[in-house]
């Protein structure tokens, strides 16, 4: 960690298999709402966690941290499992009067190589975040900051924005929103989402044609 604080009262999983980051990018190159569609729509997030410093745009790998509302030790501690590729995935109990997270964690995940944030809470300093080039989603911003007392949990499922997220698991956020999904999940995925857009591209070939099925 890059503060002095007991870490004691954060629990942390032994450690956790992440989806291929390749498989993950292949994926990532089709919009987030065809990948939903292809998938029942089982993994979308709440539209209420919204990018919150202009920059909409991740694919990586879930890293799962709960915290205590209004509380970011785990974030700290958390950041301490990243590994190149993760997106940092924050269960902060849909807290909007706290914000847990900021620029000086932010500094920590580009350091990390952490692709993205999502907080189930708020966030601070979007300004600076948006000039550190890192895509923050969050349910708010609010000026005010923190405890870091804990206690929390790196590692282990949270629900985020109505969704279970699992350490490892593929996630993918645009402009219209985010997607969750098992890695196991990927390489069928990607085969549906292949097909699905070829069936896509010749319905717009055939409507700018004006080639209407029923001769209208
Ligand atoms: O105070 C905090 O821990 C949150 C914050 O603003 C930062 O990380 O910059
Ligand atoms: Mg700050």
């Amino acid at each position: 960690m890059f503060i002095a604080a007991d870490a004691s009262s954060i629990s942390v999983s032994p450690g956790w298999r992440r989806a291929p980051i390749g498989l993950v990018d292949a994926v990532a190159a089709y919009p987030v709402a065809l990948i939903g569609d292809v998938t029942a729509r089982m993994g979308m997030m709440t539209s209420v966690i919204r990018p919150q410093n202009g920059l909409p745009r991740f694919a990586g790998t879930v890293l799962p941290v709960l915290t205590r509302d209004g509380d970011n030790l785990a974030i700290h501690r958390g950041l301490d499992e990243a590994a190149p590729g993760d997106v940092l995935v924050v269960d902060a109990h849909a807290e909007t009067n706290r914000a847990v997270f900021g620029d000086i964690l932010g500094e920590v995940c580009v350091v990390r190589g952490v692709r993205g944030v999502v907080i189930d809470g708020a966030t601070r300093d979007v300004d600076e975040l948006e000039r550190l080039g890192l895509p923050v989603f969050a349910r708010a911003v609010n000026p005010a900051g923190p405890s870091k007392a804990g206690p929390g949990v790196v590692g282990a499922p949270v629900a985020v924005g109505n969704v279970v997220c699992r350490a490892g698991d593929a996630i993918v956020a645009d402009r219209d929103g985010i997607v969750v999904l098992p890695a196991a999940a990927l390489e069928e995925v990607l085969e549906r989402l292949s097909a699905q857009d070829a069936f896509e591209n010749g319905l717009r070939a055939r409507i700018r044609g004006g080639d209407a099925v029923d001769g209208g």
